[in-house]
């Protein structure tokens, strides 16, 4: 029989205690072979995670609560489309969209592959047309240009995305708008000719404030210069809302659908995926799928001690809800996977910043942590000091290809995978006051100055981290990448027993934001704000010249 959740970590907590791996160094000193017993794979990936302070028995612990709560039954419920987001009663089926075309997944007893790859089919035939000039603007131009405009789900997975895989561009120009803000869209627009511009609208609603109040000034940039009429020809929409698409006034062949059971944060490999196959081609866009599968097949195959998202989301689980981490970095050293962190954001914090539990009560543990990060070598030479040396512990996550895509500046990717490494090495080993003052005095310091300066040059050490390595940052490794997070994500919202498909905390400032717009705008008192917010109104409407 499996423990219970509290019983569980109640044991994890006790084990942490009795300092099994209290000293990584130590413990890489005491078994040479630590990192290939902490090591794990899945073709050309490598997830190193033997400098997290965990040893067999932290493994075993961590596999009782997986048990605990029944995480590959709930994995499995997942993939066969139950209705796991209990809170919107639906199936969460992203892994649908990326599975083969003979694959067989019901929705309410329908199968819904043959839909997913009809959707395929039809993005294929639009972005081979634009890519190959077939398809022309109102003038008979072919489209140099393509804007996404979305935010959120709709946004960050194609910008990340287009981002990581430029090596693979062949199509035309990719743009991406999402701010309100209108210097967005006004910087986007600035340099680019109507005639030879797509406008895609990505939103799975077709009701965000921002998306839509962006796509009526692209609207009206294509219809000043070109007339009502070229609205049909310079615009395509990416959205499940296929009625209010309608009514926007685009033609059933310029609207790709997708499925409520398809979260936006979940979103790339749908539709929502239209900009990054226009910008890489259906043939890469297909490899990108396939490493998704790859990962899903995976997930639901490998016994837990082999499983990467069983093992990213217990070691997630370990440093947060057992050591008490409060963040996490992810430190991409691929300048291409810069959004990548971003992206992780949504991902992360969207489905697992929640205190109440599946049961509708306050949550007893803690939930998600706070997910940030910038690539490295950057970070290095901005926030790595407080990695080093702060009073924070972070667990870092790395992630180096082995090989780049520029074969002529080989030396610069040497010297990036020794930036890497070396990162993870100093935050695991460590410098003692003892090292660091024999460091000062054999550089010809003073004894005094010695022992003054020593402690400024000490590092704890044995701060975690985990390396991600794999051959080439192809479409293929990237959607293997992509789904890993996707399912560790999973694997934690289990153990902390919240539904992760859900983000009802991102309502509350949506619905106060249209109630101030009148406040705003000077048309309303606004009664029952608050004095706070009603001043800064004031104060912004007087600088504005308003009042
Ligand atoms: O795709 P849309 O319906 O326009 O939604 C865009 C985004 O907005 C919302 O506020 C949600 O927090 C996100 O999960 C979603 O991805």
């Amino acid at each position: 029989m499996s423990k219970t959740i509290p019983q569980a970590l109640s044991d994890l907590k006790s084990h942490r205690d009795s300092g099994a791996v209290s000293d990584l160094r130590a413990a890489f000193a005491a078994k040479p072979d630590r990192a290939s017993r902490f090591t794990v794979g899945l073709g050309d990936l490598r997830m190193d995670f033997s400098k997290c302070a965990v040893n067999y028995e932290t493994l075993t612990l961590l596999g009782e609560l997986a048990e605990s709560v029944g995480v590959e039954t709930q994995r499995d419920r997942m993939f066969a489309g139950d209705a796991i987001n209990a809170t919107e009663s639906r199936a969460v089926l992203h892994t649908a969209l990326r599975a083969a075309p003979d694959a067989d997944i019901r929705v309410d007893g329908e199968n819904v592959v043959p839909q997913v790859h009809a959707v395929l089919d039809a993005m294929g035939a639009f972005s081979d047309g634009l890519r190959d000039g077939s398809i022309r603007g109102a003038t008979g131009k072919a489209f140099t240009d393509v804007i996404n405009i979305g935010i959120g789900g709709s946004d960050l997975g194609p910008v990340m995305a287009t981002l990581a895989l430029a090596p693979y561009h062949d199509g035309p120009r990719l743009h991406f708008v999402s701010n309100v803000d209108g210097a967005h869209i006004a910087d986007t627009l600035e340099d680019l000719d109507p005639e030879t511009t797509l406008i895609i609208v990505a939103s799975k609603t077709f009701t965000t404030i921002e998306t839509m109040t962006n796509a009526a000034t692209a609207r009206d940039f294509i219809v000043s210069k070109l007339g009502k009429a070229a609205v049909a020809q310079h615009f395509a929409a990416l959205s499940t809302a296929l009625d209010k698409v309608e009514e926007f006034g685009l033609k059933e062949d310029r609207v790709f659908g997708f499925w409520d059971w398809v979260g936006g944060r979940y979103s790339l490999w749908s539709a929502i995926g239209l900009p990054l196959m226009i910008a890489i081609g259906r043939q890469n866009f297909s490899d990108f799928l396939a490493g998704a599968r790859a990962m899903d097949e995976h997930f639901q195959d490998a016994p837990v001690g082999e499983n990467l998202p069983m093992l990213l989301g217990l070691i997630g689980i370990w440093h947060r809800l057992v050591c008490g981490y409060p963040s996490r970095a992810i430190i991409p050293y691929d300048q291409r996977l810069s959004r990548f962190p971003a992206y992780l954001q949504q991902l992360d914090m969207e489905s697992n910043g929640k205190s109440v539990g599946l049961d509708g009560q306050p949550l007893t543990t803690a939930s998600g942590p706070t997910v940030w990060g910038e690539p490295g070598t950057n970070g290095q030479h901005a926030f790595f000091q407080l990695l080093h040396q702060g009073t924070d512990v972070i667990p870092v996550e790395f992630m180096i290809a082995a090989n780049g895509h520029e074969p002529h500046l080989q030396h610069q990717h040497q010297l990036l995978i020794a930036n890497c490494l070396a990162q993870s090495e100093a935050l695991m080993r460590g410098r003692s006051t003892e090292e660091a003052r024999a460091q000062l005095l054999s550089s010809g310091a003073s004894e005094a100055e010695a022992d003054r300066l020593a402690p400024h040059k000490t590092f704890p050490g044995n701060r975690p981290t985990i390396t991600f390595v794999y051959d080439k940052l192809t479409p293929f490794a990237l959607g293997r990448l992509i789904a890993l997070y996707e399912h560790r994500v999973f694997v934690e919202a289990q153990i902390f027993g919240i539904n992760a498909f859900d983000q009802w905390g991102v309502e509350l400032g949506k619905e106060l934001a249209t109630g101030l717009l009148p406040v705003v705008k000077g048309e309303s008192t606004g009664d029952g704000h608050d004095s706070s917010t009603l001043k800064l109104a004031e104060t912004i409407r007087k600088m504005r010249g308003e009042t």
